[in-house]
C-alpha cells in the first residue's frame, strides 16, 4: 500500500516559482506527522497527494493507480486546512455528501455519515446547519468527512487546530482505533502532544524534506538538557536550526 509522489513540480501560478520542485515522497505506513514552518509546503504536498491539485511535472500514485482516477479518490481521504461550511446542508448531509462524492451510494453515505459523526462526538449536531458550527466543531466535521468512506489513507491538514483539549483526546482515540491497514499522514504545528504517538515524522522546510524517519530518529535530535515534555519541540527546533520554527 504505497502513496507516492515521484519528481513532482507544482506552482500555484503559471509563472511563479514552484512551491515543490522535483519533489519525491513515499508515505510511510502507520501514522506520519508532517511538520514544518508556515509556508513550508505541507498543505501543497497534501493537496497533491489527495489528487485535488495536479503536479505540473511528475506523478502521484497509490499502489500504481494515478491520482485523477475514481479508484484513487475512493482510496484516499483528504481533510483540507480550511473547511468551508455549506449554508444549505446540515452536518450529516455535509458528511454524507463527501461520501457520495467519493463514490458511495446515497444510502451508504447517509448511513456511514452517522457513524463517522459519532466517532467525533458530533451525533447531537447531525441536524444542525454547518454554518452554525464553531471553528473547532467544523474541524471535527472535517475529520468525519475523512472517515466516512473508509479510505485506505487519510490525509489530514492540521486536524486538531482549534479543537479543545477533550476533543483532541477524542481525536487521538479515533486515530488509535483505526485498523492497522489504514495509513494517516497529518500536518500539525502541535509537536508536543503528537510526535510521541506517531510512527514517523517528516519535516518539510521551503519545499524540501529536511528529515524523514521514525519518531525515534526524530527524537534523537532532541538537544540534551531539553525540559521534560519538550523533547519533540527541541528536536524540531534543532532540525530547523536557526530557521523560523513555526511552533
Ligand atoms: N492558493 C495559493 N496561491 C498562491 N500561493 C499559495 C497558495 N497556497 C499556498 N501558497 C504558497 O505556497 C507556499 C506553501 O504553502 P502551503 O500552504 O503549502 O504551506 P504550509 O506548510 O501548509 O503552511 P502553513 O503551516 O502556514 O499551513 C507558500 O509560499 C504559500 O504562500
Amino acid at each position: 500500500m504505497t502513496l507516492e509522489l515521484a519528481s513532482c513540480t507544482y506552482a500555484y501560478r503559471r509563472w511563479s516559482a514552484p512551491v515543490l520542485d522535483d519533489f519525491s515522497f513515499t508515505a510511510p505506513s502507520g501514522l506520519t506527522i508532517l511538520l514544518g514552518p508556515n509556508g513550508a509546503g505541507k498543505s501543497t504536498l497534501l493537496k497533491l497527494a489527495a489528487g485535488v491539485s495536479r503536479p505540473r511535472r511528475g506523478t502521484v500514485t497509490f499502489d500504481g493507480v494515478a491520482s485523477h482516477t475514481k479508484s484513487y479518490r475512493r482510496a484516499v481521504a483528504w481533510m483540507p486546512q480550511h473547511i468551508s461550511p455549506l449554508p444549505s446542508l446540515t452536518v450529516r448531509e455535509y458528511v454524507a455528501y463527501i461520501g457520495w462524492l467519493k463514490g458511495m451510494s446515497r444510502s451508504e453515505a447517509w448511513e456511514q455519515a452517522a457513524q463517522a459523526l459519532s466517532r467525533v462526538e458530533l451525533d447531537d449536531q447531525a441536524g444542525t446547519k454547518t454554518t452554525r458550527l464553531s471553528g473547532g466543531q467544523l474541524r471535527r466535521v472535517g475529520v468525519a468527512g475523512a472517515l466516512v468512506h473508509k479510505a485506505r489513507i487519510l490525509l489530514l491538514d492540521e486536524p486538531t487546530a482549534g479543537m479543545d483539549p477533550r476533543q483532541r483526546r477524542v481525536f487521538r482515540d479515533t486515530l488509535n482505533s483505526l485498523t492497522e491497514d489504514v495509513q494517516v499522514l497529518m500536518s500539525t504545528h502541535d509537536v508536543t502532544d503528537l510526535a510521541e504517538e506517531a510512527d514517523h515524522v517528516v519535516v518539510v522546510s521551503a519545499g524540501r524534506i529536511l528529515h524523514a524517519g521514525s519518531t525515534e530518529d526524530f527524537l534523537a535530535h532532541t538537544p540534551s538538557g531539553s525540559a521534560p515534555g519538550r523533547a519533540a519541540e527541541g528536536a524540531y527546533s534543532a532540525l530547523l536550526g536557526s530557521e523560523e520554527t513555526g511552533l
